[in-house]
């Protein structure tokens, strides 16, 4: 079977891709390396590459960065107008580069238009020219990623104010008054973004705590420093309606039954993403999926029909880029290697909210080894107060702390939360030792260069701040 190029009516290849997203990409650009056919087919020429380079990840963690390069006498829409520039740019080079990588290899084919299923080996696609096309193969990759979720709040989903992320961060338009509906990833980068651009930034989260799943003391560190930044948090808010006024919306929220209102320029609902599978045909596929749209798979990623496998975040695991990249290696090693690979190697997975300076975290934090009944030992220490790490006062971030959960019987590292700068690359250490159960001690007995922000590991985990008393052995 042969590839084709695009304009024919039919295609057929040894491996079909739906969707330019990163796990999808990868196994295209390998399968297509050992001469194997694949179409891959993208909905949309502006997304090449997928989410995270062209409205997610890449761009968002552009704009962190020029938002902190605002100076007090720069004019706030003249800044942000040339920094969106400068990121679509990226995005541009980004995209190119993405179609080319895949375009560049001779078996793959890069069709773009809107896939559906017609059967379990064939899509339908509808080209963005008008054209229509079907493709047919044995093996199926679905990596249509996800969407956002946009409550159904009275007058949100229909408000002219509302903005989707990736319509704030296409949007030349700096918002003065930005109201943010969510406390979770993207709530926190794009207030802490947003506010350094020079928006007023609300953020509006219902739980009663601030970043429940975190332990209080960090989640404390985190909300001073959005605290100082300007950021106003409000917790244990219900939005109850969403009102358009001809220049600007007012937001009716309620907190422990007393209504509040907070007229705004924008809202940006940041309240969770779900599988994109809507209108995918996969009922013709005979592809089960979850009640939220996740396309149902084993531990090797395959679905109900076994030589379809869907990666990313269509498959309703964590949604981030390095978990759909990893799924691609699972999928490789089935269609290429030994087939031993699963979801379940994964370990400890590090996760990074980009404020700053970033958040990072990995394994366990103290409130689940204490539920889990683990004998602990936490470290904990403020980053001003590192000794050891001078890099915080040479780059005057001196905010944040680092704290460590231990297994007090075996020493090993059981979890971390960094607050720090350069926190994004310590916690990938740190990932690299608990999966090799590699223990405190030699963390913090290791050579590092000086002055790293690493060398906070040779002082924060000996710095104990509880330990869990002794078993009794009858
Ligand atoms: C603002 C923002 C910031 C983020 N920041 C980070 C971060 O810092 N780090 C991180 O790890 N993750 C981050 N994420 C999450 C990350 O972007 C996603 O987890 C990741 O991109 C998902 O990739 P994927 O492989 O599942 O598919 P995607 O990259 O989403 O690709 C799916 C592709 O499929 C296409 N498609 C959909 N349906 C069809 C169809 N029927 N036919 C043809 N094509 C179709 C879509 O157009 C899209 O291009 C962020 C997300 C957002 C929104
Ligand atoms: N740095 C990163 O890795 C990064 C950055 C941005 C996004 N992402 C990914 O993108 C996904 C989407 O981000 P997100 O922040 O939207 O999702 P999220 O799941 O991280 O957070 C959603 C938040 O919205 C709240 N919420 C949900 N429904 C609500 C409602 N009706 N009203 C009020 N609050 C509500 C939840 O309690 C939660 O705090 C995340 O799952 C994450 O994996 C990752």
């Amino acid at each position: 079977m042969t590839a084709s190029t695009e304009g024919q009516h039919h295609l057929s290849a040894d491996v079909l891709v739906v969707g330019f997203g990163k796990g999808g990409k990868t196994a295209a650009r390998a399968l297509g390396g050992t001469g194997k056919t694949v179409v891959l087919v993208e909905e949309s020429a502006r997304m090449y590459g997928g989410t995270c380079p062209n409205v997610g990840c890449v761009p968002s963690k552009g704009m962190v960065h020029h938002s902190r390069k605002r100076r007090p006498q720069d004019d706030p829409q003249r800044f942000y107008e040339q920094s969106v520039d400068k990121v679509q740019d990226v995005r541009e080079f980004m995209r190119q580069g993405n179609y080319d990588g895949l375009t560049g290899l001779e078996s793959v084919t890069v069709v773009t238009g809107k896939a559906v299923f017609t059967d379990p080996h064939t899509v339908a696609v509808s080209k963005a020219d008008g054209g229509r096309l079907t493709v047919t193969a044995e093996t199926v990759l679905v990596n249509t990623g996800s969407r956002p979720v946009v409550p159904d709040t009275p007058g949100l989903r229909a408000s002219r104010f509302l903005l989707t992320s990736t319509e704030l961060l296409e949007s030349r338009h700096l918002p003065q008054r930005l109201a943010i509906i969510g406390g979770g990833y993207l709530g926190l980068e794009f207030a802490a973004i947003y506010q350094r651009f020079g928006s007023r930034v609300t953020m509006l989260a219902r739980g009663e705590r601030f970043l429940p799943r975190a332990d209080a003391d960090v989640a404390e560190a985190v909300r001073t420093i959005l605290d100082g930044e300007g950021v106003t948090i409000v917790t244990g808010a219900q939005v109850r309606e969403v009102r358009d006024g001809a220049d600007d919306t007012t937001v009716v929220y309620d907190v422990g039954g007393t209504e509040h209102t907070l007229t705004v320029d924008a809202v940006l609902p940041a309240t969770g993403r779900v599988p994109a599978t809507d209108g995918l045909g996969l009922e013709s596929a005979g592809v089960r999926t979850a009640k939220d749209g996740a396309i149902e798979v084993d531990e090797h990623l395959r679905t109900s029909q076994p030589h379809i496998f869907a990666l990313g975040d269509v498959n309703g695991g964590p949604k981030f880029t390095y978990i759909s990249l990893d799924d691609s290696r699972i999928v490789l090693d089935q269609l290429l290697g030994e087939g031993k690979r699963t979801t379940a190697d994964r370990g400890a997975v590090p996760n990074t909210v980009f404020m700053t300076p970033p958040l990072a975290t990995v394994g366990m934090t103290e409130q689940e080894a204490r539920a889990a009944g683990r004998r602990i030992k936490v470290a904990r220490e403020n980053v001003e107060d590192i000794l050891a790490m001078p890099r915080a006062y040479a780059v005057e971030e001196t905010r944040g702390l680092m704290k460590f959960v231990l297994d007090a019987d075996t020493d090993l590292i059981l979890g971390a939360a960094l607050l720090s700068v350069d926190a994004q690359e310590l916690i990938n250490t740190v990932t690299l030792a608990i999966r090799h159960r590699i223990t405190a001690t030699e963390l913090r007995n290791t050579i590092y260069t000086h002055p790293s922000s690493t060398e906070a590991f040779n002082e924060v985990p000996r710095m104990i701040i509880h330990e869990d008393p002794p078993t009794e052995h009858h």
